[in-house]
């Protein structure tokens, strides 16, 4: 996990910033056939490093809407009642297969998705593989359920971080490195590691009371609920020429702009800063 260069503004006159786009359908490819019958000819493009999992919600018409015909194989129906393709005949459904590597299916949970799924990819994580997920759905599909949860059903957050900072050994209180912008670390002055002390005062302050008193509530209660969880196992014992930091960015992007929402807001009348996608070494 890496924290936003952009907050550093002295980044600005090492880096080209580029505006970068990337066709993600290249890279999370889900077979679809598209024929009006379910055909078992689809073929499951997600390789081994891309892996796409379809999480279906429990809604009231779900039979009506979806089949699922195996652990990787889903029917799709579009209602009759919605406006058609011009070249279907009125009264005439049509039905859609998708393939991907694995459906979560309505009757799974919070603690399953996580099991089955996340907690793998964050023990690679903590044993040194990059780990991407994302999550992408329409409003109301469930995203924010299933990334966040609640205080009763703690989702992929919450859960990370508990398993994370649960398995890795005691950190040090004060940061002594920092990851940068090319993607290697940088050693902390004292004067950083006061600047990000004090910046994280702020952060919080800029909340009112009741958003603080609120958010710290809600996660105790999801640290509760997860304290029998079980911790996993680093692959190597640390030596003690080790050194563990952890760091993370939180990023919103919203309108096609990206803005970093560890940053405090701006005073009233200033419009928050928006946020470059770099190119540095060819690395986004
Ligand atoms: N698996 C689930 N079980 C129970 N309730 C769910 C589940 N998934 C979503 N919901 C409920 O459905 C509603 C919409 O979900 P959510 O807010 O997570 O959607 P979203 O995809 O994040 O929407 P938006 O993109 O508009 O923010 C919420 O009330 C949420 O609690």
């Amino acid at each position: 996990m890496s924290y936003i260069s952009a907050r550093d503004p002295s980044l600005s006159k090492d880096y080209s910033y580029t505006k970068v786009r990337i066709n993600l359908a290249k890279h999370y490819y889900t077979c679809e056939d598209t024929s009006k019958d379910i055909s078992e000819e689809t073929v499951n493009n997600a390789s081994e490093n891309n892996i796409v999992l379809k999480k279906i919600k429990g809604v009231e018409n779900l039979g009506e809407l979806y089949e699922i015909k195996n652990d990787i194989t889903l029917l799709c129906r579009v209602p009759i009642e919605l406006p058609h393709a011009s070249n279907v005949q009125e009264n005439e459904s049509i039905t859609r297969t998708f393939k991907f590597s694995k459906i979560i299916g309505p009757n799974s949970n919070q603690t399953k998705l996580f099991d089955e799924v996340v907690k793998g990819k964050v023990l690679e994580f903590i044993n040194g593989s990059n780990c991407t997920l994302m999550s992408y759905g329409a409003s109301g599909s469930g995203k924010t359920f299933t990334i966040v949860g609640t205080s009763e059903e703690p989702g992929i957050i919450p859960r990370s971080l508990e398993y994370l900072f649960r398995t890795l050994p005691t950190l040090p209180e004060v940061p002594l490195i920092k990851p940068n912008a090319s993607g290697g670390i940088s050693y902390m002055t004292e004067a950083d590691c006061l600047q990000d002390k004090m910046d994280r005062q702020i952060l919080l302050s800029k909340h009112t009371n009741m958003d603080c008193a609120l958010h710290k509530q809600t996660y105790k209660a999801m640290q509760e609920r997860l304290s029998n969880e079980l911790v996993g196992l680093i692959d190597q014992p640390l030596g003690p020429d080790v050194m563990l930091n952890v760091w993370v960015s939180f990023a919103e992007i919203y309108n096609e702009n990206i803005y970093d929402l560890l940053k405090p807001h701006p005073c009233k009348g200033q419009s928050r800063q928006k946020l470059c996608l770099g190119n540095v070494n060819g690395d986004t």
